[in-house]
């Protein structure tokens, strides 16, 4: 039996780092950035006023207040937008609105508020320190400063960091394109009516949402029964030339084990039996004539759920050029509980206010914990027992991190 570590890798191995490209920023949320992003500007881009009002030089409102009012001549506006280059007389000042450029001379800036609104002659109530009101060029960004990482996901708070420093395009990690197949006999598409014997094909609208919230481009999709000709074309078209193919279902013991069957005589895929639980019996190799990289995942809902996180993230993250390890985070046990021993055990736990709990019955055929369930506790081997305040690993579940 493989460890989890022995077969990560082998399925890591299989593919190589496909080359990061270019977007435009409008199309770079959610992506993953393969390089720092640089300003290409200063932010903010020139001295201007945090709000409207006056500009002055302080030193023509020293003692001004609103029992001793400083009056001072108007010599114009200058409104947001405003290219003109100003520069404000002694003893006067100008009307400035919020972002508009500072004039030449001038170093702070009168609220409105505290003066009597005059356009031709304003009196004065604020006795404006040097740099009052005002925002200086290069004070929150310098032309020149990584204001992005390699590696960050782009969120929109980073978009308006880079759409403000001028950066029209940046170079992301490529999507992986991925196509999905489920197999069996027994499977009906959503919404069918379901005779005796029959079950939603659940793992195939599971994983491809899987896919696209990992952050991969879903490129094909499809569903075959248990024979074996249907399955062994399908996949030798790799619909939508796919960097991976994932299948769901048939790599047990069973008689109707299709996948398994048919792609150990390709002699391309090897099937093995991982220490972990769920997700025991798994494949991998390469199928078709790209020799595309496969990943034959079991059938049971939780076990495919439970293994596209613990064996495909690292591969799609290998494809987009990242390192394949995800971060576990630690959290402290608020109740106890068994696992089996010799196997990795992932379970399905909420992490709250309070701690780290089991979400839900644990079958590997069991749905139902997954509505409330946040990670998997990656419990090792050679731990049995959970306690109460012991510190349990957590690996975030995909499109809840
Ligand atoms: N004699 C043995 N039997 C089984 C073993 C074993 O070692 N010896 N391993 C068990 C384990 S562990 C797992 S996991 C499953 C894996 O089975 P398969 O990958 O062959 O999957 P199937 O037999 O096709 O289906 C298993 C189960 O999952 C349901 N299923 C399958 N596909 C879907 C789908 N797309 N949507 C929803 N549900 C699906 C299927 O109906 C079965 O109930 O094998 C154990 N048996
Ligand atoms: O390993 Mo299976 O995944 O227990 O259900």
């Amino acid at each position: 039996m493989r460890t989890v570590e022995e077969h990560r890798a082998a399925l890591v191995g299989l593919v190589s780092a496909l080359p990061p490209v270019t977007v435009p920023l409008s199309e770079s949320l959610g992506r993953v950035l393969a390089a720092d992003v640089v300003a290409a500007v200063d932010l903010p881009g020139f001295d201007n006023s945090a709000m409207d009002g006056y500009a002055v030089r302080s030193a023509d409102v020293v003692g001004a207040g609103p029992a001793s009012p400083v009056v001072l001549d108007v010599d114009g506006d200058i409104a947001a937008g405003d290219t003109r280059r100003h520069v404000l007389r002694r003893g006067a000042t100008m009307r400035i609105m919020t972002g508009a450029p500072m004039p030449d001379g001038a170093d702070a800036v009168v609220p409105v508020e505290q003066s009597d609104g005059g356009t031709d002659r304003a009196a004065l109530m604020l006795a404006a320190e040097v740099g009052k009101h005002l925002r200086r060029r290069g004070e929150d960004v310098r032309s020149g400063d990584v204001v992005l990482r390699a590696g960050m996901r782009m969120t929109p708070g980073r978009l308006a960091l880079a759409a403000a420093s001028n950066v029209a395009e940046v170079l992301v990690a490529a999507r992986p394109r991925v196509s999905v197949v489920s197999t069996g006999d027994e499977l009906v598409g959503l919404g069918s009516p379901l005779d005796h014997g029959r079950i939603v094909d659940s793992n195939r609208p599971m994983l491809m949402a899987l896919v696209e919230a990992a952050g991969a481009e879903l490129v094909g999709f499809g569903h075959v029964g248990d024979d074996g000709e249907a399955l062994a074309s399908l996949l030798e078209l790799g619909r939508g030339d796919p960097d991976l193919v994932l299948t769901t279902g048939g790599v047990s013991m069973g008689a109707y084990d299709t996948v398994k069957e048919v792609l150990s005589r390709s002699g391309t895929v090897e099937f093995s039996k991982v220490a972990m639980r769920p997700g025991m019996p798994q494949g991998a190799g390469v199928v078709g004539p790209r020799r595309t990289p496969i990943v034959t995942l079991p059938g049971n809902p939780v076990s495919s759920f439970v293994s596209f996180h613990i064996f495909v993230v690292p591969v799609l993250r290998a494809l987009a050029g990242l390192d394949p390890e995800v971060a576990l985070v630690d959290g402290v046990a608020a109740q106890g509980w068994s696992s089996v021993p010799g196997k990795v055990e992932l379970t399905r736990v909420v992490l709250g206010p309070d701690g780290v709990r089991p979400s839900g019955g644990q079958g590997s055929h069991m749905l139902g914990a997954l509505a409330d369930a946040t990670h998997l506790a990656v419990v090792d081997a050679a731990t049995t027992n959970i306690e109460p305040g012991d510190v349990v690993h957590l690996l975030p579940l995909v499109g809840q991190d």
